[in-house]
């Protein structure tokens, strides 16, 4: 049976330089997506300070990073300040994929520094998954999410919308991309499309025959910053290579022939589409996806169910068993799939307790202290 894992040969397992490579152009931080706006962004930490340089973070791992710089991808380590310059909290994650920071050189090694973090315009978060109230920030700077599932896969319910309401919320224009269309499963695509509203874009590709990849490549929008999330094995560093067309992150058949028994992308990866800014940022497999806040996530996700909710004869209506909703009736009538109410029904719930747990600390801590946003 084919599983979906490729067997067709097998690519030499990337360099580690191979992803450096790609940082090798003409203008690497305009290739990264540096303009003005960017620039007055950075301004106050740059500002008289002229052995600061602007850059951009393309990798996090263990013990340090990789910035992108004029001259390059760059090693790097971070040393911010408890205070940025800027006002901004961001005690949520200090330095995330996508950052733009200041950097100087350390004068002990050669290495790069970044000693501060411009504020962050859009954003892929979750739930931090050990800190239930705080989010994780996946991604910064990002326009454009790809929400990626592989069609070999149940498609458990829930998930897309969920991905859905988390790309809104961090301000980006979400992209469902489903992967392993050539192995032929049917109603998996068709899972897909309901739940996906009228107004997100879905598209169903093929690493293996190229299906899609062209009405994928021309949906990101150009000189700026995609996202990939998705599970582990979903196909994320395979769209990634075949825009590139070539062969830099491992995908999972590489893996699966590493002796050394690595079997995961722990990097977040930022590499750039071409030289003009337009950028793709893996991040690992991630299971969970819980929310942290809705700031207007929730209804930009669920835009269908928001215009019929003004047909409901309630103004409060909850669109759970209500007379006169108009929700349920458009389920009745075959034109909204009630997987996409259930689901809103439950993600709602759960940005409601979240509220609630918020409220109570936020009392607990008393006044005195400033309470988080
Ligand atoms: N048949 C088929 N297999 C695919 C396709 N895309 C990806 N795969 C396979 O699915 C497996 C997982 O792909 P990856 O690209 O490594 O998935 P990922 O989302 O990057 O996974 P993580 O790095 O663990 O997060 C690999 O064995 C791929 O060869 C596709 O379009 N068709
Ligand atoms: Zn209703």
């Amino acid at each position: 049976m084919d599983d979906g894992r490729d067997d067709a040969p097998v690519p030499a397992p990337p360099e580690p330089d191979d992803v450096a490579d790609l940082w090798d152009l003409d203008d690497p931080l305009a290739a990264a997506g540096y303009d003005e706006a960017i620039a007055a962004r950075l301004a106050p930490a740059l500002a008289d300070r002229p052995e600061r340089r602007p850059a951009r973070v393309a990798r996090i791992e263990y013990g340090g990073c990789h910035l992108v710089t004029a001259d390059g991808r760059r090693p790097g380590v971070a040393r911010l300040p408890r205070a940025s310059t800027y006002d901004d909290d961001r005690a949520e994650t200090p330095l995330a994929v996508g950052d733009w920071v200041a950097v100087e050189r350390d004068s002990s090694d050669d290495r790069l520094l970044a000693v501060d973090v411009a504020p962050r315009e859009r954003r892929v978060g979750r739930r931090d998954p050990s800190r239930e109230l705080l989010e994780q920030v996946l991604a910064a700077n990002v326009a454009a999410v790809l929400v990626v599932h592989p069609l070999d896969r149940p498609l458990r319910p829930g998930r897309i919308e969920r991905s859905l309401v988390v790309a809104h919320e961090g301000g980006a224009q979400p992209i469902v991309v489903a992967t392993k269309i050539d192995l032929d499963l049917p109603g998996a695509w068709q899972a897909v499309r309901d739940a996906v509203p009228p107004d997100v874009p879905a598209v169903a590709v093929s690493k293996r025959d190229g299906r899609g990849l062209d009405e994928v490549l021309a949906l990101l929008p150009r000189g700026e910053t995609t996202a990939l999330i998705g599970e582990s094995g979903a196909g994320k560093s395979s769209i990634i290579n075949a825009l590139l067309g070539q062969n830099v992150l491992q995908t999972g058949s590489v893996r699966a022939r590493d002796a050394k028994g690595r079997h995961t992308t722990t990097a977040r990866e930022l590499v750039p589409l071409d030289g003009t800014g337009t950028c793709l940022l893996d991040t690992p497999g991630t299971r969970e996806l819980g929310m942290v806040r809705d700031t207007g996530g929730l209804a930009a996700a669920f835009s269908d169910i928001e215009e019929l909710a003004a047909g409901c004869r309630f103004a409060d209506c909850r669109h759970d068993r209500e007379a006169g909703c108009a929700v349920i009736a458009a389920v009745e009538a075959g034109a909204l799939p009630d997987q996409r109410r259930r689901s809103f029904l439950e993600l709602r719930a759960e940005i409601e307790e979240l509220d609630g747990k918020r409220e109570d600390r936020e009392r607990r801590l008393g006044e005195g202290r400033r309470p988080r946003r």
